[in-house]
């Protein structure tokens, strides 16, 4: 029935990405990936159910037997490609959603729908569903379908957490006698484990838990290789020439061990006095299965600083708390990171979110989905710079450290792209090849 209205193309060059054009990722995305996540959460909820009823009572069972009834309605009108409806909440950001119904539907008046919007729009529309559900509830209003998936994955990567935080607390010691020179290495090793901390997302894989190699800093300069684009030099010289008190901003990612890769390079970053605050960006709502909320936050915290086998981390855990407590980090998740919003449109719909990130030396963005973002999720010709591909978005100096998922790129030499394409051509789309790429601020120019 979607096939009707899909044609049979790639991407389109300069177009947004959209489930409508075939021989996109986007179209097996919303066609199987998307649906098959849907079934997860409904497993979930079904063997998460007995628990619900101990915890809340018998009342609770008629609650999820509703909630797994309007989750399989999503997904039949999913499959059957249907239009979109009206958001149903008393919170705030319904209204925008409304709004943004009308805004994009077709000028018959009819609604959009799932395999002719842009992809971005139809995906981030998925999960505020998804909440939707779960807000008509009583008892499940701050239940996490994806939860019990992050911890897992935060649990099989003990190994290359353990090596890591060793390594870091190694480093730490020594770190008031570091030489610029060995301060700028490890800078650029943790900017890269960070990075690599990426290839774990839960989305991709549709929930199915993905472990990091245990020995992932001996790893990185093996997989140097796979860096399209390196600009970590920049990153160097901006936090060298900057003088004065400096915030930097992380826009997380994925909870569980690419979290504790942030973490290692935010403490490196305040323990060697590169930078003087960090303020994390979490999801406020259950985000692309294995993005960040305040509670997976406070989670990987807890098993750090509780953890039985290994007392580096506990250490580790103890000063992190201490950082928070005392301000010099600090947690936030704005409703903007959970809207169908690419970054383009911040400074018109959010212009507070993109002042207070003009405050920051340094933004850096994680992973793919933030890149999507970046590139207002449009297939550029992959030797448009990153900076015009930014469009208006320039609040102060930018990072993305980001491993390939998805059908876009920006910023690669003539060539490259065509040449990865003859020897890997699903180069784009597993997670192998890697982007680090770097914005400067206008003002420094
Ligand atoms: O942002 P992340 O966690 O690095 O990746 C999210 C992701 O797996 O999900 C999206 C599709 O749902 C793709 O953009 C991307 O491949
Ligand atoms: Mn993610």
């Amino acid at each position: 029935m979607y096939l009707q209205k899909c044609v049979d193309l790639p991407p389109q060059k300069n177009k947004p990405l959209s489930a409508k054009y075939i021989r996109s990722f986007a179209f097996p995305s919303m066609k199987d990936r998307t649906p098959i996540i849907l079934t997860k959460v409904i497993d979930q909820l079904s063997r998460d159910k007995e628990a619900l009823i101990d915890k809340h009572g018998k009342e609770a069972k008629e609650d999820i037997k509703t909630v797994i009834n309007k989750l399989s309605k999503l997904k039949n009108e999913m499959t059957t490609n249907k239009s979109f409806t009206d958001i149903t909440s008393d919170r705030p950001d319904a209204k925008i959603w409304n709004a943004e119904l009308i805004k994009r539907s077709f000028p018959d008046g009819t609604p959009p729908n799932w395999f002719e919007s842009d992809w971005l729009y139809a995906e981030c529309y998925f999960y505020r569903r998804l909440k939707e559900a779960l807000e008509q509830s009583t008892y499940l209003q701050n239940y996490d379908p994806f939860l019990e998936c992050k911890v897992e994955s935060f649990v099989n990567s003990k190994g290359a957490i353990i090596a890591l935080g060793e390594h870091l607390n190694s480093v730490l010691k020594k770190v008031n006698t570091l030489s610029q020179e060995e301060i700028r290495k490890f800078l650029i090793l943790y900017l890269k484990a960070s990075l690599w901390g990426n290839r774990c997302d839960l989305s991709l894989s549709g929930g199915d838990a993905v472990s990091p190699d245990s020995n992932i800093l001996a790893q990185t300069e093996k997989l140097d290789k796979f860096i399209l684009v390196d600009k970590t030099p920049l990153v160097w010289k901006t936090l060298m020439e900057k003088k004065g008190y400096k915030i930097l901003d992380i826009v997380l990612d994925n909870a569980g061990y690419e979290l504790f890769t942030d973490l290692i390079l935010a403490d490196y970053l305040i323990s060697s006095k590169l930078v003087n605050k960090i303020r994390f960006h979490a999801k406020s709502q259950p985000w692309f299965v294995s993005d960040v909320n305040p509670s997976d936050f406070e989670f990987v915290l807890n098993a750090v600083t509780n953890d039985l086998e290994d007392s580096t981390l506990n250490d580790l855990g103890k000063k992190w708390r201490s950082f928070l407590n005392s301000g010099i980090w600090s947690l936030e998740a704005e409703p903007f990171w959970t809207y169908f919003y690419d970054f383009d449109a911040m400074k018109e719909n959010d212009p507070e979110l993109y002042g207070k990130l003009g405050e920051a030396t340094l933004v850096i963005f994680k992973g793919d989905l933030n890149y999507r973002k970046l590139m207002a999720d449009i297939h550029w010709d992959p030797t448009t710079s990153f900076r015009e591909a930014l469009q208006s978005f320039h609040p102060t100096n930018l990072l993305s450290l980001r491993t390939v998922k998805a059908d876009l790129i920006s910023g690669l030499k003539p060539g490259v792209a065509e040449n990865l394409t003859n020897i890997k051509p699903d180069w784009l789309l597993t997670g192998e090849y890697a982007t680090i790429q770097f914005d400067p601020c206008d003002d420094d120019e």
